[in-house]
């Protein structure tokens, strides 16, 4: 996969430079590229704000760096004599006239989720729009939306300073979903939310070596090598967990017949 992130703050994204993403790029599973979006400004300020049309507090980001700046970084997707030619796609990566999704972080947006990250999982191209101020002229995306598919994406009802944890947040997600990120050890399967063995319920409680620390001891359950009994208990304690954080969450899992509440082991 290849991911473009348009910024700012390129060194907001240091951290994409480590762990298990920083491996993914070294193996060439993921093909990150950071843009400084002041790259396509052309005058002394290397301004990329001004004041709303129609008044109203702070500034807004103004389109002709983005336009200019998608322009240049969706058409190097397709090979180009200086960029080199783009891989072909059997290895997931986008070929000669590829066209990404845009991905643009905003308060406004559709809710992120973990099958919206499944999904762009299996996107071959994304780039990221990272809006700073009180976001980005609106006309970028629509502009962008003549030639793309555009998403606009919120992930979470609060309100960040700028687009870029939103950023991290979903590459991060969506890059530990790709095959061969994740050590077999550490499969995503097993995710809350995730479909699969937990059925979408939220996480119980983990454990590993010591068996006793600070009087505080495992369950004996999952001493016990009953993997039978381990399962139960795990389910169960899933259970309890969504009940107790997430209440709303079990409704709508037991309404959906998917919270396995009508297993009887
Ligand atoms: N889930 C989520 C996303 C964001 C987000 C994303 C991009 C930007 C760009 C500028 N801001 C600040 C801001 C925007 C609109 C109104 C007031 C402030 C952003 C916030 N906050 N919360």
């Amino acid at each position: 996969m290849r991911i473009d992130i348009i910024t700012i703050f390129p060194d907001y994204f240091a951290p994409l430079e480590l762990s298990l993403i920083g491996k993914a790029r070294a193996a060439g599973i993921l093909d990150i590229r950071l843009h400084d979006l002041r790259s396509w400004t052309h005058d002394r300020h290397n301004t990329v704000d001004d004041t709303p049309y129609g008044g109203g507090p702070g500034m807004v980001m103004k389109p002709e760096p983005w336009g200019e700046a998608l322009d240049a970084v969706i058409g190097a997707g397709r090979a180009t004599p200086d960029q080199g030619s783009s891989p072909d796609t059997p290895d997931g990566t986008p070929g000669p006239g590829a066209v990404p999704r845009l991905v643009v972080p905003t308060p406004s947006g559709t809710p992120f989720t973990q099958e919206r990250a499944r999904r762009l999982s299996e996107e071959p191209w994304l780039v990221f729009a990272c809006g700073r101020y009180e976001g980005i002229d609106s006309r970028v995306a629509a502009d962008a939306a003549r030639r793309m598919p555009v998403e606009e994406v919120s992930i979470g009802d609060y309100v960040l300073a700028g687009g870029e944890s939103a950023t991290l947040v979903i590459v991060e997600t969506v890059s530990r979903l790709l095959p061969g990120v994740l050590g077999n050890a550490e499969s995503a399967v097993q995710d809350s939310f995730a479909t699969g063995a937990m059925e979408n319920l939220l996480e119980g409680p983990v454990y590993t070596k010591p068996a006793h620390w600070r009087g505080l001891e495992v369950p004996p359950v999952l001493l016990s090598g009953d993997h039978g009994a381990v399962d139960r208990w795990r389910r169960h304690e899933a259970l309890r967990k969504t009940a107790r954080n997430r209440p709303e969450l079990l409704r709508a899992l037991a309404e959906a017949g998917m919270a396995g509440l009508d297993r009887r082991d």
